[in-house]
Formats: C-alpha cells, sequence, structure tokens
C-alpha cells in the first residue's frame, strides 16, 4: 500500500509545485524542508495573487497559525481556486481551540473548501471534534486517539491526521498509527507546521491521502530519528532534519513504525 521510497522518487523527479500560505513564525523552515524532500515551495498570502497561484499549484498547504482578517480571506480565495481546479488541499488548525477566531476560521474554511487532509495536534484535533480545554495556545496538553481522528474524518469528509508521541490517522474507513519521532521535536517551534509541507508534497503525487499522510509523518519523523543522533540540542535538530530529509535513502524506510488498521 504504501511505497515511500517510490512516492519520494517521483517527488524528487517532478518537483511538484506547493502553494502555502504559511504562519510567519514558521515559513522559511517550511519552505527549506519541502526543498529538502525534492519539491518546490511558494509561500504567498495576498489575496490579489493566491487564487491564480492555488489553481496552477500541485498541492495547496493553508496553515492559519498568525491569521488575521485578510488572512482568513487569501485562505478562503485559494482554498476556493484549488478545489475547482482539482489541487488537493492540507488545512493546519493552529491554535483551534484556543481562540473563537481560529476555531470559526477552521470551520468556514472546512465548510466552504474541499479539503483532503486536516493536520492538527492533539489538542486542535480535540476542540474540533467538541472536546474542549485540550490545547494551550498553539500547544497540546494531551494526547488524542484514533476514535477522535476517525469522528473527524467522517464528519468533515477529509483524511484527519492527529500528531504527537504517536500519530493517529484516519479517512473514516482505514486508520494508521505512527509511532516515529523523537520527544526533542516538541522543542522545535513549527515542527508539526513542517511536517505537514512533507505531506503535501506527498499530496502532489499521489492521491491516497490515507497513504500519502502515512508516507509524509514516516520520512519527517525518521529523518528525526536519525538528525537527532547527531544533534545537540532543538536548534541543530532542526538543521540536521534538513539535512536528513535530503539525504533519504530507500534502507531509512525499514525504521518505519506504522501499524495499518482496516
Ligand atoms: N513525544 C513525541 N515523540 C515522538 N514524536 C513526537 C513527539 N511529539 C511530537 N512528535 C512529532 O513531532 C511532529 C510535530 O507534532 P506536534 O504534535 O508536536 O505538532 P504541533 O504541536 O502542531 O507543532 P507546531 O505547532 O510547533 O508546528 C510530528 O511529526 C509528531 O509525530
Ligand atoms: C508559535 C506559533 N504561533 C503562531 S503559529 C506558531 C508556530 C507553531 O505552530
Ligand atoms: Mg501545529
Amino acid at each position: 500500500m504504501t511505497n515511500y521510497w517510490d512516492d519520494l522518487q517521483t517527488i524528487r523527479k517532478r518537483r511538484p509545485l506547493i502553494h502555502h500560505l504559511m504562519n510567519y513564525v514558521v515559513m522559511n523552515d517550511a519552505a527549506n524542508v519541502t526543498l529538502a524532500v525534492g519539491a518546490s515551495p511558494i509561500m504567498a498570502h495576498a489575496r490579489e495573487e493566491v487564487e491564480e497561484l492555488a489553481a496552477k499549484a500541485d498541492a495547496l498547504y493553508i496553515n492559519i497559525g498568525t491569521l488575521d482578517d485578510r488572512w482568513v480571506e487569501s485562505f478562503l480565495l485559494a482554498g476556493k481556486a484549488a478545489s475547482k481546479n482539482n489541487v488537493p488541499v492540507l488545512l493546519d488548525p493552529v491554535g483551534a481551540g484556543a481562540t473563537g477566531f481560529r476555531t470559526e476560521t477552521v470551520l468556514r474554511i472546512l465548510n466552504e473548501t474541499e479539503v483532503s487532509v486536516l493536520k492538527g495536534n492533539g489538542g486542535e484535533m480535540m476542540a474540533l471534534a467538541g472536546v474542549a480545554g485540550m490545547i494551550k495556545g498553539v500547544d497540546a496538553l494531551g494526547e488524542a486517539n484514533l476514535d477522535v481522528a476517525e469522528k473527524l474524518a467522517r464528519e468533515y469528509g477529509v483524511t484527519a491526521v492527529i500528531t504527537g508521541p504517536r500519530d493517529y490517522v484516519s479517512d473514516g474507513r482505514r486508520s494508521a498509527i505512527v509511532s516515529n519521532g523523537t520527544p526533542m521535536l516538541q522543542y522545535i517551534t513549527g515542527s508539526g507546521c513542517m511536517v505537514g509541507s512533507v505531506i503535501a508534497s506527498f499530496m502532489a503525487v499521489n492521491r491516497d491521502f490515507l497513504v500519502t499522510s502515512v508516507e509524509g509523518l514516516v520520512t519527517f519523523e525518521v529523518a528525526a530519528e536519525k538528525a537527532e543522533r547527531r544533534s545537540y540540542g532543538p536548534a541543530s535538530l532542526k538543521v540536521n532534519l534538513i539535512d536528513e530529509l535530503y539525504n533519504m535513502k530507500p534502507g531509512d524506510y525499514e525504521l518505519a513504525k506504522v501499524e495499518f488498521k482496516g
């Protein structure tokens, strides 16, 4: 089902365009991560150009991290243009549940555009599933589970990806749990945002979104495990992680820890 290496090779060969509406905090890192896996990032959020870009991109990644009124207008314009042109959309609901504005914005995007993958941490995704109080700012206060992923997948017609110590993925029919990664990722701002760029790169070359979600998670997290062995702390982990993504080899996928269900 998953063919990590073939899909990674396809990314490197085709260099798909990944249009990001990415928060200011992580914009540069997400662009570098996208390049390291072999795809081509553009970070653009002006309402004057997002429709044109999203319509021609190979995948659209909407991350609401540093939203305001103008960004929200752009999220909806970009999302609608992508939906109309059959461009797959990944939505990261950064801080959903922390404020009403964030939760409402996520619900508007889910209702008004065709989101293929909804990826957030345990706190954000539990908030969207109706469990309040599990988010502090952008950080999760607890782990979710596969039931939450299945519920979100069915309710919103998406592939739901919940990141954390273990990642829970469901398209409402099939599910998977990914157990790779390292706790040190919690100390790099935007590790969740960055794994979104990797998943979006796989979405650009394979339309089975349960598979591409697992491929993106495993690729990012195996690279993080390898990077951690050479890192003194979070700052060097981030640099080494980009290097390890760039240097992925077929044998690295033997480290994948994935349990598929259904
Ligand atoms: N304790 C852990 N052990 C292993 N991997 C982890 C752990 N915590 C997080 N990760 C991994 O780190 C990445 C980011 O997940 P996390 O849930 O921390 O994202 P996030 O809270 O959205 O991050 P950010 O808001 O900084 O972008 C994922 O690949 C996840 O699997
Ligand atoms: C820290 C932070 N604040 C808004 S977006 C962001 C990046 C991690 O989600
Ligand atoms: Mg996040």
